[in-house]
This record gives structure tokens, C-alpha cells and sequence, in this order.
């Protein structure tokens, strides 16, 4: 559904439930003469009168009669029905988040008045805002392009400080910036490649093969260096899955609780204790990861023990990092072989625990140790050295990042795939400049190209992305 953007929406914009204040909100051409109905200010002003962006106190209620806004003697007369004593403000298009008239009614926060408030407003004409209804009218009016508004959601559904920070950078328009400079480059480039199929008698060159090699290289290099930051971008965006594993008994369940600070599985020193793949969030220097303790790894005939141990083989598939965990109070027996070699070709990190007791392991013990392996010893019991891990952990998983905190990066595998496309005509556009082709082959790769970058800002756009991308917002944003 395409809702038109000549009615005027509303919505709750705090979340459902009790709360201090909630606000309704209200968008479009009516916003001021609806809410007009059912505030009086204590000035006795008409909403219409009232300064921009400035709070008002004001009583909410239904008049006598709300069928017609009232007029100067009903204003001063009492409500007929008094909801709740508020505050409103009016932003007045197109100074405002849609660029619409925006009404907001900052009430206290229980369900009973913002629900009243908003069927008053439904039936005096407004329509409930479908979800992401605000942030689309403001796309629409131009006041974000189609990835900022995508950065309102990431945003809102930020859990760690650094998803919050590229949330804030795509709200910002960093990336937008750097897709309108190559989109800029692109379409100079265009421009001159047509105007040589246009005027294709006059014999005039309108742009060089070293010109259009050297633009094309220069973009290509651009999209290339944003594709290649999606790997840390999405673990910095969705957190990491983080899996630990080893042989029964290391110590997995307590370095889980450790990592975690609570009790949160069962540490016995029966080996075969953790039957069960557990899974629970946490935030590791500052990086939102799901950590997973798992059953020990060895052969047994228990069939519960058995299925932990494939439920372990499918958390290790999914990992994207893996924390195999030793003891080293004791030495190495085979099956911790056996877990190093299961894991060699993941990414990972081997962890030697309890490092309170006798060390009786040593790095020569384990001949087919990678050459820059990283290990870390340590004490889930005393918690010794568990910051090393920690930021080892942080360190391998979004290693550029943590150097080079500034410059964009990509976090929606929407853009992504939008990235690749246009990598692809453009890669294809220089190949058809290499080889010499006809002039129309490249002017419908570059044209190919501005258009999967268009969709990353939303120059080009059609309502099924529309719909597919602010669906997932809440309603009332
Ligand atoms: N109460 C309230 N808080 C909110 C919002 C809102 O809509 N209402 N927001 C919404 O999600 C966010 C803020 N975003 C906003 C963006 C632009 C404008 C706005 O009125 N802009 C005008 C005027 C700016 C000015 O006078 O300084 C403009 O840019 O022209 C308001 C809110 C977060 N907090
Ligand atoms: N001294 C010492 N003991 C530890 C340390 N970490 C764990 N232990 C002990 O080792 C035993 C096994 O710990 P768990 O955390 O249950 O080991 P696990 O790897 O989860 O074992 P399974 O669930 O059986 O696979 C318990 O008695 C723990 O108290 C440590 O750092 N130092
Ligand atoms: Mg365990």
C-alpha cells in the first residue's frame, strides 16, 4: 500500500505500555487544525498561532462540541471532557522531521490517554500512520535520502556503542556523501561518452581512454575499499557469534560465566556437566556478541551427551570466531588435538585456562600450531588475564576497525549487494574501454552502475524497497 501524502497521519511515537510522558504525533496538512480540537492552551491561543518549535502547556480534552474547532468563546470555555494536563508543540512544514506540519502532544505516559487522544484524532479525520510512516514522508520530502532514513532504524536498534556510532554516521550522511561523490564522477563521465555517440560525425573526442580508465579506476578503487569493510561492518552492526569449545572439563562453562560476570551455567567438576549448547549476549569492549558455551567434545556412548556434541559441531558452523579453550594444569591428550584440528581453518583463538595452577602446558607440546596462532592464558577461576582476552577477542574480529575508527563502512547487505552490482558494471564498463567496444556498451555500464548506486540513497527507488525498508520500523517513526 502506498499510503498518498495529502492526509494527515498519527501515531504514539513512545513505545506501548506505561511510561513518564508519551507523545502522539501528528503529520500532515491538518496536524495543527486537528490537535486544535482538543487542546486548549492556557494562553487560550489557537494552535494556529503559536511559535514554531516551542512548548505550550495545555489541556487535553474533547470540547462540547469537536465536530468544528472551537471558536474564541468555547476556547475559553471548560472541557466537556478532560483527559490530561500536556504539552504541545507545532513545527511547521517544511521545518520539521516529515517537512509537513508536525503537531506533537507530549502527554503523561499511560495507554488510556494516548489511545483516547488518538481515536479523537481518527475521528475527526486522521489516519493511523503505517509502520516507518514519519521517516518515509521525510524521505519523500527530501529531508534524508534512503540510506539516512535506514539510519534512523539502526539507530533506534543500536546495542553497543559502536553500532551505535556507524548507526549515527549513516543518519549523518557519511555514506550517502560518498556515494553522490562517485555518482557525481560517474555520470561526468557518462555525460561525455554521450555527447561522443551524439556528435559521432564532428570527430571531436569529448573524453580520453586514459580519462575514462583513469575515472573508472578511481571508482572502482572507492566501491572496492566500501565492499571491503562489510565483513567488520555487519559484526560491528549485529554483534559477532562468539563459540567456545573444547574437550570436557577445561573449563568452558566457567570462562562462559566469567566473560559473562553471573552464574550462568553450571560449573561441576564432573566432566560432561554442559549437555546443551547456551547461548547469552554480552558486550566485549564495546562489541555486541552472542557467546555460546558448549558440551565438551569426546567420545561417549550417553546418547544426551552425543546429541550436545553435534548440537556443538552445528554452533562451531555458524561461529564467526572460535574460543578453543585448554587446561593447562594439565597436559595435552588427544582429544584436544582432535578440537585444534577440527577448528584449524576457522578463526580462532586458544585460550589456556586455569593459569592459577602449575602450568604443565607448553606452546612446543602443540606441534601443528599456526605460526602467529594467537594464545591466551588465563583464569576463569580468578578472572587473571581475562581483559587480555577480551580485547584479543574485540582485536580479531574487527581488527581495521580498532585502528582506523574513522571512514565509513558498510553495515546493510542491502548496500552491499547494491556495492557489488555497481562493481561489476564498472569492472565491465572498463573492460569494454580496454577492448575497444562501441561507445553504447559503456554508456549502458556506467548508466548501470549510477543506478545500483541511486538505490543505496534512494535516487532511484521503487515502493516494494520503500515498503520493504520502513515495514521494519516501528509505528510512529
Ligand atoms: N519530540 C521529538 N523528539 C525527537 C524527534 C521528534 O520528532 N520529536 N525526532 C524525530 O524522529 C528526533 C529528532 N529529529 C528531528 C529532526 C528534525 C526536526 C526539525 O524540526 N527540523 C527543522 C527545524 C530545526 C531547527 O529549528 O533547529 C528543520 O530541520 O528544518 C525535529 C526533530 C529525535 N527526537
Ligand atoms: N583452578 C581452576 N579451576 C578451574 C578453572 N576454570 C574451571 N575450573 C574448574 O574446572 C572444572 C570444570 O569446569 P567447567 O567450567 O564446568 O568445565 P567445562 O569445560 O564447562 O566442562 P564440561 O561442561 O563438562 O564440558 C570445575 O571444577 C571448575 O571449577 C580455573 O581457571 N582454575
Ligand atoms: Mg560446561
Amino acid at each position: 500500500m502506498v499510503p498518498g501524502s495529502d492526509d494527515t497521519i498519527c501515531a504514539v511515537a513512545t513505545p506501548p505500555g506505561e511510561g513518564g510522558v508519551a507523545i502522539v504525533r501528528v503529520s500532515g496538512p491538518h496536524a495543527v487544525s486537528l490537535v486544535d480540537r482538543l487542546v486548549r492552551l492556557r494562553s487560550r491561543r489557537s494552535l494556529a498561532t503559536v511559535r514554531s518549535h516551542c512548548l505550550y502547556r495545555a489541556e487535553v480534552g474533547v470540547g462540547v462540541d469537536s465536530s468544528s474547532p472551537l471558536n474564541d468563546s468555547e476556547r475559553k470555555a471548560p472541557l466537556a471532557i478532560s483527559l490530561d494536563l500536556a504539552l504541545v508543540v507545532v513545527m511547521r512544514a517544511p521545518h520539521s522531521y516529515t517537512g509537513e506540519d508536525v503537531v506533537e502532544v507530549h502527554c503523561h505516559g499511560g495507554r488510556l490517554i494516548v489511545n483516547r487522544i488518538c481515536e479523537r484524532l481518527v475521528v475527526d479525520g486522521a489516519r493511523l500512520a503505517e509502520p516507518g510512516e514519519f521517516t518515509r514522508r521525510a524521505f519523500l520530502n527530501g529531508r534524508l535520502d534512503l540510506s539516512q532514513a535506514e539510519g534512523v532504524l539502526e539507530v533506534i536498534q543500536a546495542r553497543s556503542d559502536e553500532s551505535l556510532r556507524l548507526a549515527q554516521e549513516l543518519l549523518r550522511g557519511t555514506l550517502s556523501g560518498e556515494i553522490n561523490a562517485l555518482v557525481e564522477t560517474i555520470a561526468g563521465l557518462l555525460a561525455r561518452v554521450e555527447a561522443g555517440i551524439d556528435f559521432v560525425e564532428e570527430d571531436i573526442a569529448f573524453v580520453s581512454e586514459q580519462e575514462l580508465i583513469g575515472g573508472l579506476d578511481r571508482t572502482i578503487v572507492a566501491v572496492d575499499r566500501l565492499l571491503a569493510t562489510w565483513e567488520e561492518g555487519r559484526i560491528l552492526r549485529n554483534g559477532a557469534k562468539v563459540v567456545i569449545v573444547g574437550r570436557p572439563n577445561v573449563g568452558k562453562s566457567s570462562l562462559l560465566n566469567a566473560l559473562l560476570r553471573s552464574d550462568r551455567a553450571i560449573v561441576t567438576a564432573i566432566p560432561g556437566t554442559t549437555r546443551d549448547v547456551l547461548e547469552e549476549s554480552a558486550l566485549i569492549e564495546g562489541l555486541a556478541v552472542r557467546l555460546s558455551d558448549t558440551a565438551g567434545v569426546r567420545k561417549s556412548e550417553d546418547p544426551i551427551e552425543q546429541e550436545g556434541i553435534r548440537r556443538t559441531g552445528l554452533a562451531l558452523e555458524e561461529a564467526d570466531l572460535v574460543l578453543v579453550v585448554l587446561d593447562g594444569s594439565e597436559e595435552l591428550i588427544s582429544e584436544d588435538e582432535e578440537i585444534l584440528c577440527q577448528t584449524e581453518q576457522r578463526r580462532r583463538l586458544i585460550v589456556v585456562n586455569k593459569c592459577d595452577r602449575p602450568m604443565r602446558w607448553s606452546r612446543e607440546s602443540l606441534s601443528s600450531l599456526p605460526e602467529g596462532q594467537m594464545v591466551v592464558t588465563l583464569s576463569a577461576r580468578t578472572g587473571e588475564n581475562l581483559d587480555g582476552l577480551r580485547r584479543q577477542v574485540a582485536r580479531t574480529l574487527v581488527p581495521r576497525s580498532l585502528e582506523a575508527r574513522e571512514g565509513v563502512m558498510i553495515t546493510k547487505l542491502r548496500h552491499k549487494q547494491a556495492l557489488e552490482r555497481a562493481s561489476e558494471s564498472l569492472h565491465s564498463a572498463k573492460a569494454s574501454v580496454v577492448g575497444r567496444l562501441a561507445p553504447e556498451f559503456l554508456a549502458a555500464d556506467l548508466r548501470g552502475a549510477l543506478d545500483f548506486l541511486g538505490e543505496i540513497t534512494g535516487r532511484v527507488t521503487t515502493d516494494d524497497i520503500l515498503d520493504r525498508i520502513f515495514s521494519e520500523f516501528c509505528i510512529g517513526k
